[in-house]
């Protein structure tokens, strides 16, 4: 009997040794050779600090995950989150190298659920040539010379209406209904040939899309919304999977994107097929009203708080509306990139402080050095611009709302080294100047009324930007001054 016994405390022993060996060595990764790993904790077994990481702050603010972090180990730390190993870089010189070494030391890498609600067909998961390819094809829609060759006039009729239409309605959520500007232009350029009804319901699934599921795993309300975009998805898909079908055969053109991108596949040696054509087109529907309609709603906010803002844009758009000769036409192109310099500050500074793309993912393909620290081959690297726009070293004032701060600056790139906002390097936004179009059509169209804010938004981050409660304002034609 006591030979059992003696057996049992063996194997109980046997057991807590293994245990206790996996927990150090899961708080104590090593780096293998004769590297150092940054600064870190890898938090709790298994959920490592995936809790901290999801947990709600203020909008103007540094996430206190970051906070916390940067202040006991310095802007380059390791943690454990979603389940990965990771390294997580707030600094602006290695944020920008990361970005520099896309394809050589790192690879665009997100979290599962990413692929799960994206498609694993999405651009955004495409590496090397076939992800430039995707994005060249793409720049014929959303790039500057599409953009002034065809969609501009649209985006600005669209806008204009939108907006005769809001001044009859009373109080309105101006972030649907920056939505509805974005997805009532964009879909028909997608897709033009579709019946009313049909393109209505696709408008319907592309606004059912919403970053909102990128929160914590642990939260019922988040595999609720996930749920909800899977749906949406799967009934976009079904969509422009019958058009595509439709159209493949046929020899009418519409000269819409489908069509663009149909001869694309139809070419030798083409990195198109048709679940990658339905992928880009329910992606650039998903995408760009998202990003779009929340970066308009902060702008607007930002801009009813600050009444010298709105004063400085009112002359400005006022300027360019009596320079034309038909008072009715709608934006020029040279308008927009000659006539607004004040807008241009405005639109990059909301961008700034909205900061909507708080984090970025890539994973390291081999070991490498950083700041005399090792990231190993495998390790996943989150990369947070977010915290260099608010770095007071970098901006004076970081949390103030201050146009003014650009006076002098070329804001005709997407970014710089200082300013991440729509990433950087290869994979940098492929819709960067879509949105800064659209944020200046709608700003070009909004000074022209008068507003009153009917109830304030209140956001936090989750770390992406979360709103709690919309912005509702009432517009109403401009009274004589
Ligand atoms: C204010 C609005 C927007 C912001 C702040 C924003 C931000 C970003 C950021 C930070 C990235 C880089 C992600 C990475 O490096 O992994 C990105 C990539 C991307 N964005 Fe945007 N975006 C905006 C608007 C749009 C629009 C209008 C579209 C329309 C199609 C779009 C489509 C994409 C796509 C497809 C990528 C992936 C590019 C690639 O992997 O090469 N975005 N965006």
């Amino acid at each position: 009997m006591s030979f059992m016994w003696n057996v049992v405390y063996v194997i109980i022993a046997l057991v807590i040794v293994k245990i206790s060996q996996w927990l150090w060595q899961w708080s104590n990764p090593n780096c293998q050779g004769s590297g150092k790993l940054p600064p870190g904790s890898m938090g709790f077994p298994i959920i490592g600090e995936t809790f901290e990481f999801f947990r709600s702050s203020g909008l103007l603010e540094i996430p206190p995950f970051f906070q916390k972090r940067m202040l006991r180990y310095g802007p380059l730390f390791r943690t454990n989150i979603l389940g990965s190993r990771t390294v997580i870089s707030t600094d602006a010189d290695v944020i920008y190298e990361i970005f520099r070494q896309e394809n050589q030391s790192f690879v665009q890498s997100y979290p599962d659920i990413f692929v799960k609600v994206l498609g694993k067909d999405n651009v955004f998961f495409k590496k090397g040539d076939i992800h430039k390819h995707i994005k060249h094809a793409t720049m014929h829609l959303i790039g500057s010379e599409g953009l002034k060759r065809k969609l501009i006039g649209f985006m600005n009729r669209t806008t204009r209406e939108h907006f005769k239409l809001k001044a009859s309605q009373g109080a309105f959520n101006l972030r649907h209904a920056a939505s509805d500007m974005v997805v009532s232009y964009i879909t028909p350029q997608m897709i033009s040939n579709l019946e009313p009804e049909t393109q209505e319901k696709l408008i319907d699934h592309f606004k059912a899309f919403n970053i909102e599921w990128f929160q914590s795993p642990f939260a019922l309300s988040t595999w609720k919304t996930v749920y909800k975009v899977l749906r949406a998805r799967k009934e976009a898909l079904k969509i422009i999977n019958e058009a595509l079908n439709e159209r493949k055969d046929s020899i009418e053109k519409q000269g819409d994107f489908l069509d663009t991108l149909l001869e694309e596949m139809k070419k030798e040696g083409s990195i198109f097929y048709p679940a990658s054509i339905v992928s880009l087109l329910l992606n650039i529907g998903f995408v760009s009203r998202d990003s779009t309609s929340h970066a308009t709603a902060l702008t607007v906010n930002f801009i009813s708080k600050h009444p010298r803002v709105l004063t400085e844009l009112k002359r400005e758009h006022e300027a360019i509306v009596q320079k034309r000769d038909d008072k009715e036409a709608g934006l020029t192109w040279e308008e927009y990139k000659n006539c607004m310099p004040f807008t241009r500050m405005v639109i990059y500074e909301s961008l700034r402080l909205a900061n909507l793309g708080t984090i970025i993912f890539r994973k390291a393909v081999k070991d490498v050095e950083v700041k005399g620290y090792t990231i190993p081959a495998g390790w996943i690297v989150a990369v947070a611009p977010s915290v260099v726009h608010y770095n007071s070293k970098i901006y004076e004032n970081p949390l103030e709302f201050n146009p003014w701060r650009w006076e002098g600056k070329d804001l005709q790139s997407a970014g710089s080294k200082t300013l991440m906002v729509f990433g950087g390097g290869a994979r940098q936004c492929i819709g960067s100047d879509l949105a800064r179009l659209h944020l200046a059509i709608f700003l070009h169209h909004f000074v022209t009324y008068d507003f009153s804010v009917v109830q304030e938004c209140e956001i936090y981050r989750v770390p992406f930007p979360f709103f709690t409660k919309d912005l509702l304002i009432k517009i109403s034609p401009k009274s004589p001054s």
